[in-house]
């Protein structure tokens, strides 16, 4: 919990010599000799483009390709300055340097605020619902810095436009008409911001910031540190770093549209590296399917080539975060066929 003994602050961290509790402590993280990955570049103007449909259609091949083999690719021309990405990074950073009595006024319920969840990650977060509107809960919004919210308002704002682009972009690379996971994302899709601070760590080669793990989201959109890497993501069962690419936001697909796409798309499975030299941040924006919708595979990627791989599931976003925190099991392996 936030502010409690085993909080991975670095006050903490300093206080206690040095000394890394021991439950962050893995028995190997091997984060030495970590390829870096040749992450696939899209462009959104270009899946937009209404000038040239072969362009488009280079663009969402491309788009295809880099999410059925990774399920992750890097997002250029999303229509985010690379100053209003710094400004996020800034009121992010801010609020994650405020004396923790300040940070505990935001402490979080079940869900929503800000906190240390997982029993062994060494992270601090801030979780808050975005989307759809009415279920924001502003008391958990920091008043301080001042610009917060209403950058994350915008943040929110301009995602929806990137998921609505993406969505449908991805399904007519697969063939299916526009709005097939759009419209399961639906008008009651749920947006969630979460802001990510590792600190550093004075034992890096033993702990994680974030375990192994693959997002319960149609897909999730993040901003990474301007300068710190961090993030690796599993691809035939090697691991591989991911470049960072100031300007870019990171997009990656999750357990929902792995499912919607009958296992045509991977959702990535990725963990988070900690450094002793340096403190890092992140901003998840996790797009999860309305709750109230059935979600299964699409019936056109049916085929009797490639069964039914999924079942349906309704409320997937319960169900994970039920059994991910175990870190026993992937939610997902629950619900295939
Ligand atoms: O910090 C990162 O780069 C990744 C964060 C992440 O995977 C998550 O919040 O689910
Ligand atoms: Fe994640």
């Amino acid at each position: 919990m936030a502010g409690s003994a085993l909080s991975p602050t670095k006050g903490r961290c300093r206080r206690r010599g040095d000394e890394v509790p021991e439950k962050y402590l893995y028995k190997r993280c091997d984060s030495e000799d970590v390829p870096l990955m040749e992450t696939p570049v899209i462009d959104l103007g270009l899946l937009l483009s209404s000038s040239s449909p072969s362009i488009r259609q280079e663009e969402t091949d491309k788009l295809q390709s880099a999410l059925s083999t990774w399920g992750c690719f890097q997002l250029i021309n999303h229509g985010m300055t690379s100053s209003f990405l710094d400004e996020t990074r800034e009121v992010a950073t801010q609020f994650f340097g405020l004396p923790p009595a300040e940070k505990r006024r935001y402490s979080r319920t079940e869900f929503e605020g800000y906190g240390h969840d997982e029993k062994d990650n060494w992270n601090d977060r801030l979780q808050l619902t975005v989307y759809p509107q009415h279920r924001r809960q502003l008391q958990y919004w920091p008043e301080n810095p001042q610009k917060f919210s209403e950058i994350l308002d915008k943040f929110g704002e301009m995602s929806v436009k990137i998921v609505e682009v993406l969505l449908k972009a991805m399904a007519t690379s697969l063939g299916l008409e526009e709005n097939s996971f759009l419209s399961k994302y639906g008008e009651e899709g749920l947006m969630l911001a979460r802001f990510n601070y590792y600190p550093k760590c004075p034992t890096p080669h033993q702990v994680l910031g974030l375990r192994p793990h693959s997002d319960g989201t149609a897909i999730t959109i993040l901003l990474q540190d301007k300068e710190v890497e961090g993030l690796q993501v599993k691809k035939d069962d090697q691991w591989f770093r991911v470049p960072v690419i100031p300007h870019a936001l990171f997009i990656n697909v999750g357990d929902l549209m792995e499912i919607m796409s009958n296992g045509i798309f991977k959702s990535a499975v990725h963990k988070v590296t900690t450094n002793s030299a340096k403190d890092r941040m992140s901003v998840a924006v996790l797009c999860i399917c309305d709750p109230h919708k059935e979600v299964g595979p699409a019936t056109e990627l049916i085929t009797g080539g490639r069964p039914r791989r999924y079942k349906t599931v309704k409320d997937y976003g319960k169900l994970f975060f039920l059994l991910d925190p175990t870190g026993e099991i992937r939610p997902i392996d629950t619900v295939k066929i």
